[in-house]
């Protein structure tokens, strides 16, 4: 089956099904078909939170805070008279009281994320664990604050008889069923959009992504507060027709139900956790009451035999299944192709030979243990610089606090890149973006994310991605082409990168590094692990691209190569640059001699 036909199956299939559940309440009662909308409702929950966990890796287990404080804006709008909510239901219709606290939970829910995001996020190594404490924490306390609040929220009775009676059953449901789609196809275009792919990168690996440019604190704060934002409308849906909002909303245990629903379904996948909510709610409106206790355990099971088994969730499982029984490719469905692009300008337009880092008198220390004692080195613009020296010299730690202006420090490293740049407090992405990139020693990427889908990010640096937009066509400089046809991985890129062998994988990450044309090009051992050859045809690459202007470091154990390909070689022994001249004298220092025997001692 061909790609369109493949489009047009799918395409039927999603008619079928939303026509089914379209004309489903015409075989239901009032009673059933107001289960049914509650189970619609908390499949937008589903999908809201996997926004937020299945595409983002923020676990957020305060989830149904969103909800009710959305359920609870329209409890409020339409129960309190006050002031302001009396001067609308004068003004306007009895419906623009339920706008109104639709907005209004939504607005509240936003402000409240951005608080908690704003504050979690900024934790050094990113917050992933305070995450879960600290919504942890905030569904407890808002189940106090909840309670104690009586006047306002019902406190132990919780508000009720708010509903929007007008609605009926019947209206409620296909209202519900309508936001549902609506919430599915905008996540889908959002997780298949450039932005989903930045959103997936963090997931995977987050200090990784900031090597290309993108602010993973921005990403997890800006789908945090969509989550919450699409929670909250979930929530005033389910106030205006049920006209209940309660305690209970805000419990843990209901945050994990939802935190199940979405792990059974695919945590993800968008879709997964709409029908793993829709089916699993359903299931419980009609066994909690007979059942309780079984079906608690039942659905406990359920979990751990999902993290065990199939840890991706059902939804995926049974899509692989499907694929092995019709022998289709994994990476059928997305597939993106490179273009060239004309070579553009490199960024930073400073003359040829300008220096373009200079470091002084650079200290590492860790705990006890000095690993850089006062390197002074410079890096100028069309120049390629090999490093060379024993192991534990310090190469990799030189490299690292070049790339990472966060890392402690003694001493000062500038940039001159753009403008003359700061690099004291700069974390990874900004210096990714203002034209200094990174190529790790292994190879460190994103294993669900496609070669071709990370090349999206290098190529942006990370910035400017679009939320609704997908890029088919890459646009990539002549040599990042030639990198990745050297390294064989050029027509590998649409499987996910845990899947690439590792040399493939090297020949990536050099491409990578140099497709977002930087003007500072770090790199750690490139070519381990690649044949004679191919060392020999990406030496050749690296030494054209210094020749146009960038600034090229590279450390290097094979001295035949750096003989081949080097301007000026630095000799790295214990911490200190122990020589630093044309490749042609390192064979003749007696420092170099001295480092390299008495490491070998
Ligand atoms: N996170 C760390 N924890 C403990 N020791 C570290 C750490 N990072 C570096 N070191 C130590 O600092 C010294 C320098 O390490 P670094 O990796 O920078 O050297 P290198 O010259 O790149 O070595 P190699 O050629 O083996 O990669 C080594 O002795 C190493 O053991």
């Amino acid at each position: 089956m061909n790609a369109r036909s493949r489009h047009l199956v799918v395409a039927v299939v999603t008619l079928v099904c939303v026509a089914a559940l379209g004309g489903l309440p015409a075989l239901l009662n009032g009673y059933t078909t107001g289960l049914f909308t509650t189970a619609l409702i908390y499949a937008i929950l589903a999908v809201s939170l996997d926004l937020v966990w299945g595409l983002t890796g923020v676990i957020d287990l305060g989830h149904t805070i969103w909800f009710a404080l959305g359920c609870l804006g329209v409890g409020i709008a339409t129960t309190h008279v006050d002031p302001v909510t009396a001067l609308v239901t004068t003004v306007h219709s009895e419906l623009s009281r339920y706008l109104l606290g639709t907005v209004g939970g939504a607005v509240a829910a936003a402000v409240v994320a951005v608080v908690i995001a704003a504050w979690v996020f900024s934790f050094r190594n990113g917050g992933s664990l305070y995450v879960v404490v600290v919504t942890l924490a905030a569904s407890v306390v808002a189940g106090i604050i909840y309670l104690k609040t009586g006047s306002f929220t019902g406190g132990d009775n919780g508000l009720f008889g708010f509903s929007y009676t007008e609605l009926g059953p019947r209206g409620g449901y296909w209202l519900s069923l309508a936001v549902l789609l609506v919430v599915v196809a905008g996540a889908l275009v959002f997780a298949r959009s450039d932005y989903g792919i930045a959103m997936r990168a963090v997931r995977d690996n987050e200090g990784r992504a900031g090597y290309l440019g993108v602010n993973a604190f921005a990403v997890k704060t800006i789908v945090f507060v969509i989550g919450a934002v699409v929670a909250a409308i979930a929530g005033a849906l389910y106030g205006t027709v049920s006209g209940v909002a309660s305690e209970p909303l805000v419990q843990f245990s209901f945050a994990t139900e939802v935190v199940i629903w979405v792990a059974v379904g695919g945590r993800g996948t968008i879709v997964g956790p709409a029908i793993g909510a829709f089916g699993m709610s359903l299931l419980t409106s009609y066994l909690n009451t007979e059942y309780a206790a079984q079906w608690l355990l039942v659905q406990g099971t359920m979990f751990v035999l999902v993290v065990l088994f199939v840890p991706r969730g059902v939804l995926p499982a049974l899509a692989g299944l499907s694929r092995r029984l019709l022998g289709r490719p994994a990476s059928g469905t997305d597939i993106r192709t490179l273009r060239l692009a004309s070579a553009g300008a490199r960024s930073g337009g400073e003359p040829a030979g300008e220096v373009a880092v200079d470091i002084s008198r650079l200290t590492v220390s860790l705990g006890g243990l000095k690993i850089l004692r006062g390197v002074d080195l410079t890096v100028r613009r069309t120049e390629l610089l090999a490093i060379i020296g024993p192991n534990g010299a310090g190469k990799s730690t030189l490299l690292s606090v070049m790339a990472d202006g966060r890392a402690r420090v003694g001493g000062e490293v500038t940039l001159r890149i753009a403008t003359r740049l700061g690099h004291r407090g700069r974390p990874p992405f900004r210096l990714a973006r203002a034209g200094l990139t990174r190529k790790f020693q292994i190879p460190e990427l994103f294993d669900s994310v496609t070669g071709a889908e990370t090349l999206v990010l290098a190529v942006h640096r990370g910035r400017r991605l679009s939320p609704w937009r997908r890029t088919k066509d890459i646009g990539v400089a002549p040599e990042v082409m030639r990198v990745l046809r050297i390294a064989g991985v050029a027509d590998q890129l649409n499987r996910p990168v845990a899947d690439l062998p590792h040399g493939l994988k090297q020949g990536l990450e050099i491409a990578l590094a140099i497709a977002s044309r930087p003007a500072v090009l770090l790199m750690d051992e490139p070519t381990a692990g690649l044949t004679h050859d191919e060392r020999a045809a990406i030496g050749e690459v690296l030494k054209r691209l210094a020749l146009a202007g960038t600034a090229v470091v590279l450390i290097e154990h094979d001295l035949d190569f750096v003989d081949a390909i080097a301007d000026r070689v630095a000799v790295l022994h214990d911490g200190r640059v122990v020589h630093d001249g044309h490749p042609r004298t390192v064979r003749e220092s007696d420092a170099v001699r001295t480092a390299y025997i008495g490491a070998r001692e």
